[in-house]
């Protein structure tokens, strides 16, 4: 998709500057090599550099309205659908969650009114982060590789998963019981907490995020430092998830997804619909992602798209220290799919639950999973076309 038919060239591009993100680089990136180019290529813009963890949410959240009626002003156009925003981020994954949830914070009162209100985001993902899931996900290999994908305009969409918890009525579902799994919760029982684009992790991924914040400053090896420490002190995550489907799930033997069969299934057609799949745990990893990188070197979830409609997850129970450790080295090039005790499905939503509670990693941030039915917790992929509004050039 090309931006040269509807963007307006006088409208400045905005560009998000989180010079926490990483090494902390970000700023002499954005002065050595995204200024000069902008410059260059006489793209106007205007810099928000943010200040503190939070400052993206609450910026786009209490500006995005105005930020597009002045766009709209600049066009000369009332059809929202006209509008195209582009965001440059220099910065990581969890920059783009702050605005992807702050930008959608701040339209959630308009759609009441309007719901033709529907304008384009347009990300440049500039990696200046560490992991930098998102860019390296589209093969983007440097900062200037980034900024020569954003000036040759393709963009591919950026799907959008909601994490959901149950809201405070009795629940009408049966309770999850392990020879039956339960009926999707019906959603306008779920409350969405947040929105991600990256991904929802539980066990040992969401510790080792959770614990390499405190080796920021290594860099990339802050993951490593941290993945070494809680394989060494491994535990088994006590949960149950159920996929909802279709689901299909990797075959290694085949190197291909084929729909998950059962056993009561007298057709293809019917086995593609089999929709849903109980696993029982306990888990010793759990990722939830559109990405198929989580960072340079790390390609987990291989055959995920961000503009697909599928969950890819990858689910790894009750296994080692050893076993886990040959596993995430093999995640490196992507061969860990092949591996018997590796699980890998492509759902429409997935739902977890602990019978003591726990964290759910989305994004970087951390969500408090309560225990038991109440505190389940769903993911899915957005299909509303009020809230899948984003784009990444690509
Ligand atoms: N000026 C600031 N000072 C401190 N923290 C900030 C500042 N600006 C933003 N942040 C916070 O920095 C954190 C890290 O940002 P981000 O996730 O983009 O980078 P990263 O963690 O290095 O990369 P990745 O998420 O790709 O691994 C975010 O939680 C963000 O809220």
């Amino acid at each position: 998709m090309s931006l040269l038919a509807t963007s307006d060239s006088s409208f400045p591009l905005l560009v998000v500057l989180n010079p926490h993100a990483g090494r902390k680089q970000g700023r002499e990136q954005f002065t050595t090599i995204v200024k000069p180019a902008l410059d260059k290529a006489e793209i106007p813009f205007r810099l928000i550099e943010t200040t503190a963890k939070g400052h993206a949410l609450t910026y786009f959240k209490e500006n995005t309205q105005r930020i597009l009626s002045d766009l709209a002003q600049s066009l000369a156009t009332t059809s929202t659908k006209d509008l195209i925003l582009q965001i440059m981020v220099l910065g990581g994954d969890g920059t783009v969650h702050e605005i992807v949830n702050g930008v959608l914070g701040a339209l959630k009162c308009l759609y009441h009114a309007q719901s033709e209100f529907q304008p384009k985001i347009m990300f440049s993902v500039i990696p200046t982060g560490t992991g930098n899931s998102i860019a390296t996900s589209l093969g983007i290999k440097s900062v200037q590789d980034a900024i020569d994908r954003y000036l040759s305009g393709n963009t591919q969409a950026l799907r959008v998963m909601t994490v959901s918890t149950r809201d405070e009525r009795p629940p009408t579902a049966p309770s999850v019981s392990v020879s039956s799994p339960p009926s999707p919760v019906p959603f306008q029982e779920w409350n969405v907490q947040l929105y991600t684009v990256v991904v929802n992790s539980f066990g040992l991924h969401a510790a080792t995020v959770y614990e390499a914040e405190g080796f920021r400053s290594l860099g990339n090896d802050r993951f490593k430092l941290s993945a070494l420490k809680n394989i060494a002190l491994l535990q088994q995550y006590s949960a149950t998830v159920d996929l909802y489907g279709p689901i299909q799930r990797y075959d290694g033997t085949v190197g291909e997804f084929e729909a998950v069969p059962t056993a009561n299934a007298t057709s293809p057609e019917e086995a593609a619909n089999v929709l849903s799949r109980h696993l029982p745990g306990p888990f010793t990893y759990l990722l939830i992602t559109k990405q198929a990188s989580m960072e340079p070197g790390f390609k987990p979830t291989p055959f995920a798209r961000a503009s697909d409609e599928w969950l890819d997850v990858l689910c790894v129970q009750n296994v080692g220290r050893l076993t886990m450790l040959k596993i995430l080295g093999e995640a490196k090039s992507g061969a860990h799919i092949d591996d018997w005790r590796v699980q890998y499905f492509k759902a429409k939503v997935v739902e977890l639950e602990t019978p003591q509670g726990g964290r759910l990693c989305v994004d970087g941030e951390f969500l408090p999973i309560g225990a038991g039915l109440s505190g389940r917790v769903r993911v899915e992929v957005v299909s509303d076309p009020q809230v899948q509004l984003f784009h990444v050039f690509a």
